[in-house]
């Protein structure tokens, strides 16, 4: 059979065709600042980032929740933000070592969500889950606290119905649809894309779990950056009181760099419309911060709560929360 040669033509066309495949698969690993840098250098290039700038903005979970959380922005030219998404609590990672994740790829594979395979915390002996064989969300499960408490407890890893349990409903990801809308004052805040009812899983708060010594590390220069500026630092300090009232186990979750959805939820001087509640899985070791509505909240509705124990500060960032309790200032935790 006679081989024919190809002509330049066709070999360039070939060499461009590679080119493009690498860069789909390379691009969508960089920083919004590499991604820029990048694209000014060839036409090709910049229409592969714009397109990957395109896809982030439609997903800020990267498909690791049930539903995408688009990036809606009316105020300024800003896309999206850019952070390393985590759908559970994960362990504090040096700040200087650059963490990257594929985001805004073309070929979008859906992570497995297990948070029992992420949850980086060793269980303790007595894990408990229930003897029920398989409890549907709207029959319930025994073991199942009823009522909202501040604590809750869920069933954990050793649950005989698996992650389906009625009693597992925070362990599956962010349940209902939301969007994360710009303000010109309070910058980005996440807003309920459907009808929430009063009582529902809303999402829980994750973030890298830090000790004291570096969460006050990492506050400090968090409150540098925001003397100077805005930098929207996403550091929660949590406490979980001992029944004795005398201990109690602290919890200093960090979003601002790791984190997922509920690091854009802002601050409201009346509470807003999420509780928090500290639900502890049977046989886990530390609990983890849910919100859930406190109220019906419709659809397009911002999404607040108050960000906790906090000293007023007079020379605070202003709070523009709008409610009419507002204190102007808005709180700030003394970590
Ligand atoms: C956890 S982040 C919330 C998301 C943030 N708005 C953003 O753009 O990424 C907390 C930061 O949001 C801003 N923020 C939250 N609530 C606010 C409020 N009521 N008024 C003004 N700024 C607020 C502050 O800059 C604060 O440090």
């Amino acid at each position: 059979m006679e081989k024919r040669c190809r002509t330049n033509e066709e070999e360039s066309e070939s060499h461009e065709r590679a080119v493009f495949e690498c860069a789909e698969l390379i691009l969508p690993w960089l920083h919004p600042t590499e991604l820029a840098s990048i694209s000014s250098t060839c036409k090709t290039l910049n229409h592969i980032s714009k397109s990957i700038n395109a896809r982030r903005s439609c997903d800020a979970s990267r498909a690791f929740e049930n539903f995408p959380t688009p990036f809606v922005n009316t105020v300024d030219d800003q896309p999206y933000v850019y952070f390393i998404y985590t759908p559970t609590q994960t362990l504090g990672v040096d700040p200087s070592s650059r963490v990257r994740q594929n985001w805004g790829s073309k070929h979008i594979v859906r992570p497995v969500f297990c948070s029992d395979l992420t949850d980086p915390f060793p269980w303790v002996e007595d894990a408990c889950g229930c003897d029920c064989e398989s409890c549907a969300e709207d029959l319930g499960c025994p073991c199942s606290t009823q009522n909202l408490s501040e604590l809750t407890r869920e069933c954990g890893l050793s649950c005989r119905c698996g992650l389906e349990c009625g009693n597992r409903s925070t362990q599956r990801g962010v349940s209902v649809r939301l969007k994360i809308v710009k303000n010109r004052r309070k910058g980005w805040g996440l807003h309920a894309d459907q009808l929430i009812r009063r009582g529902q899983f809303v999402c829980e708060y994750a973030g890298e779990l830090l000790t004291t010594k570096e969460a006050r590390r990492r506050q400090q220069i968090y409150d540098e950056l925001a003397s100077g500026g805005r930098f929207p630092s996403a550091l929660l300090v949590v406490r979980e009181h001992l029944p004795s009232g005398k201990a109690c186990i602290r919890l200093n979750i960090d979003a601002t760099r790791i984190g997922n959805v509920a690091r854009f939820i802002n601050h409201s001087c009346d509470g807003g419309n999420l509780s928090t509640v500290l639900v502890r899985s049977s046989g886990a070791l530390l609990p983890r911060l849910c919100f859930f509505a406190s109220r019906d909240i419709q659809q397009g509705e911002e999404l607040a709560f108050s960000y906790g124990d906090t000293r007023l500060r007079s020379k605070g960032l202003h709070c523009y929360c709008g409610s009419s309790c507002c204190f102007g200032v808005l709180p700030s935790e003394h970590t």
